[in-house]
């Protein structure tokens, strides 16, 4: 039996923490903030459910083969009272967040050789403790190595597809690149395409060429033509459609994840002396807008 901890049960956690719970072979903890008893979610494949064991009291968690950490990355220091009671010595630690710095973010938590950074596209919403709607199929990208590929194995009877990638470096900064728009929406509060111009087009491409030249200078392999199809995709976005999970947080009124998904890239830019304007100018407006706001990734 792999036992495993997921530390933050809401969209992506609970998502994933329901999918795993379907193999008798994984015991799941779910470690929550907020109280809840079971999980139900509406997958592309119908509806799984799933009664793990739920606990919200950190000293109630015991050591496991797994903890699974799916918080927001500004929650990433809220994590540390759980990790001291979850993590043994035998224990890994994967971080299934958005952006290229988790192993930054818990660097201060868990020693660099138990992380293993985890890439998710796996759109979800959460409408309440517990209920999550999952709104594609899900693949996951960790990195090539012994802990990636056994972390990859949990998901074998799942439909989350994992696999683990010997270039994950590239497999994080197109992740990012893609996501990197959901910026400008957040911050229009309208969907990109029914506005398109030539003047927001020349927003989104500095956007998007901006993290793409600090992604290729942090070692990714970034094709021009992905950079192409990730603005059209900002020009094809129709009234009413979601860009994600930036998006949805403005559009809920909660905290955002600027830093870590657009923050970052003027900060990398900044060492590599790779000037971000168009990037640093949107989270400059984004901050002024009043939006909730955690200067820290
Ligand atoms: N949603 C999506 O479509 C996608 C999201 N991602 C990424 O996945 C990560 C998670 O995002 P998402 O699932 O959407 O976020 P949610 O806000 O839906 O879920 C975060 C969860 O973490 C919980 N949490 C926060 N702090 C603690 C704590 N100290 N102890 C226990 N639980 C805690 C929250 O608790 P509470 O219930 O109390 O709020 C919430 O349940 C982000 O990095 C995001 O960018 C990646 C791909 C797609
Ligand atoms: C775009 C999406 C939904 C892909 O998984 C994502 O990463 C996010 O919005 O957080």
């Amino acid at each position: 039996m792999t036992t495993i901890a997921l530390i933050g049960p809401g969209a992506i956690g609970g998502t994933v923490a329901a999918w795993l719970a379907q193999d008798p072979n994984i015991e799941v903890t779910v470690c929550a903030r907020t109280p809840f008893t079971d999980l139900q979610v509406e997958t592309p494949q119908g509806l799984i459910t799933a009664t793990p064991k739920i606990i919200t009291n950190p000293a109630d968690a015991t050591p496991v083969d797994w903890v699974l950490i799916a918080t927001k990355t500004y929650d990433a220091d809220a994590t540390k009272p759980w990790l001291d009671h979850l993590v043994a010595d035998h224990t890994r630690v994967a971080i299934i967040q958005n952006g290229v710095e988790h192993e930054r973010l818990f660097a201060h938590l868990v020693p660099a050789s138990r992380i293993v950074p985890v890439i998710i596209n796996l759109p979800a919403a959460r409408s309440a403790p517990g209920r999550i709607a999952q709104h594609r199929h899900g693949i996951i990208a960790v990195p090539a190595g012994q802990n990636g590929e056994e972390f990859a194995t949990l998901f074998a009877k799942t439909e989350i597809e994992a696999s683990a990638h010997a270039d994950f470096i590239s497999e994080a900064w197109l992740k990012l690149t893609g996501n990197s728009i959901a910026i400008v929406p957040s911050l229009t509060l309208r969907a990109t395409g029914p506005v398109w111009n030539p003047d927001l087009e020349a927003i989104v491409r500095g956007v998007v060429e901006e993290c793409a030249a600090v992604g290729r200078a942090e070692g990714a392999t970034i094709s021009q033509d992905f950079v192409e199809q990730a603005i059209a995709n900002s020009r094809n976005m129709a009234e009413g459609s979601s860009a994600g999970s930036l998006h949805a947080d403005r559009l809920a009124g909660h905290p955002m994840e600027v830093d870590a998904r657009n923050g970052v890239i003027v900060r990398l830019g900044q060492k590599h002396g790779i000037p971000t304007p168009m990037n640093k100018v949107l989270v400059t407006l984004l901050a002024a807008s009043g939006a909730p706001w955690i200067e820290k990734a």
